[in-house]
């Protein structure tokens, strides 16, 4: 096996854990001891090819705030991809059924843990094009980590692609990806100051009243989401930072015009 590729005899299947777009993730172990995540890619939700290349450099990105992708079982359909178990779930559900017994510190301490994850991607040239509460996952020391890096490129379905489908994450993108699907680490740092009013807002939805196509209005308009009673003015000025719209159209020159 190439040290991406794991044996799938030596994994066993515990329970469910949920299921989401690509497929439906269990707990399992490896080698009969080593407490894993699952997920098997449900047929035609992924271009698997393409994934399976780009699961070689996903091997490589190793942070202590990154959940660590393990390996991966291609030889067979549907294939298996393995990662690190992460005992308490995704951070969305982990906030909201904590709503209330969250201290300042602990909501900015998963702020810093989202945080040191992304500058590891960035310092690797990887933009997550996803981040969001819903794709970091809490271990059972109450370590956030960042999860589904990368992975939007490989989902087969239309509604997740177009900025225009009912499933793309318009409401943590910035007016460069909703308009022109430029994704960059700075569209990243828009999600990330989304992702923290999910955090200090312990779980709510972002524009809650509004539909995908009123939220492009309105930021194109200048609104930005409101300060959470639990963020500070401080606090809520890092979440404007990452607001603020980026300018720099690039200018095509004439003799590079593709
Ligand atoms: C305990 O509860 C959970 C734990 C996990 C979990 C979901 C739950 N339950 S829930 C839905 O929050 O209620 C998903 C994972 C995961 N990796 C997922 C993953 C794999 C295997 C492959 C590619 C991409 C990804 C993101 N590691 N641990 C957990």
């Amino acid at each position: 096996y190439d040290k991406w590729e794991i044996n799938p005899s030596e994994l066993t299947f515990m329970k469910e854990l949920g299921s989401g777009q690509v497929g439906v993730v269990r707990l399992g172990k490896w080698r009969a001891q080593h407490k894993v995540a699952i997920k098997a890619i449900r047929k035609g939700a992924m271009s698997e090819e393409d994934f399976i290349e780009e699961a070689k450099v996903m091997m490589n990105l190793s942070h202590p705030k990154l959940v660590q992708l393990y390996g991966i079982c291609t030889q067979q359909r549907p294939i298996y991809i393995v990662t690190e178990f992460m005992e308490l779930g995704c951070l969305l559900n982990y906030i909201r059924q904590r709503r209330g017994s969250f201290a300042y510190e602990d909501l900015l301490s998963i702020c810093l843990d989202v945080a040191e994850g992304m500058s590891h991607l960035e310092a690797n040239g990887f933009i997550h094009r996803d981040l969001a509460a819903r794709n970091c996952l809490v271990n059972d020391c109450g370590v956030v980590k960042v999860s589904d890096f990368g992975m939007t490129r490989y989902v087969m379905d239309d509604q997740y692609i177009s900025s225009a489908g009912s499933k793309f994450p318009v409401k943590w993108s910035p007016p460069e990806v909703f308009n022109f699907c430029k994704f960059s680490s700075k569209s990243d740092v828009w999600s990330y100051g989304v992702l923290m009013w999910e955090v200090f807002t312990e779980g709510k939805m972002p524009f809650e009243q509004n539909q995908n196509h009123e939220v492009v209005l309105l930021i194109s308009q200048g609104h930005r989401l409101y300060r959470p009673k639990n963020a500070t003015p401080t606090i809520y000025n890092i979440m404007e930072l990452c607001w603020e719209e980026v300018l720099c159209v690039r200018f095509q020159r004439l003799d590079e015009a593709s």
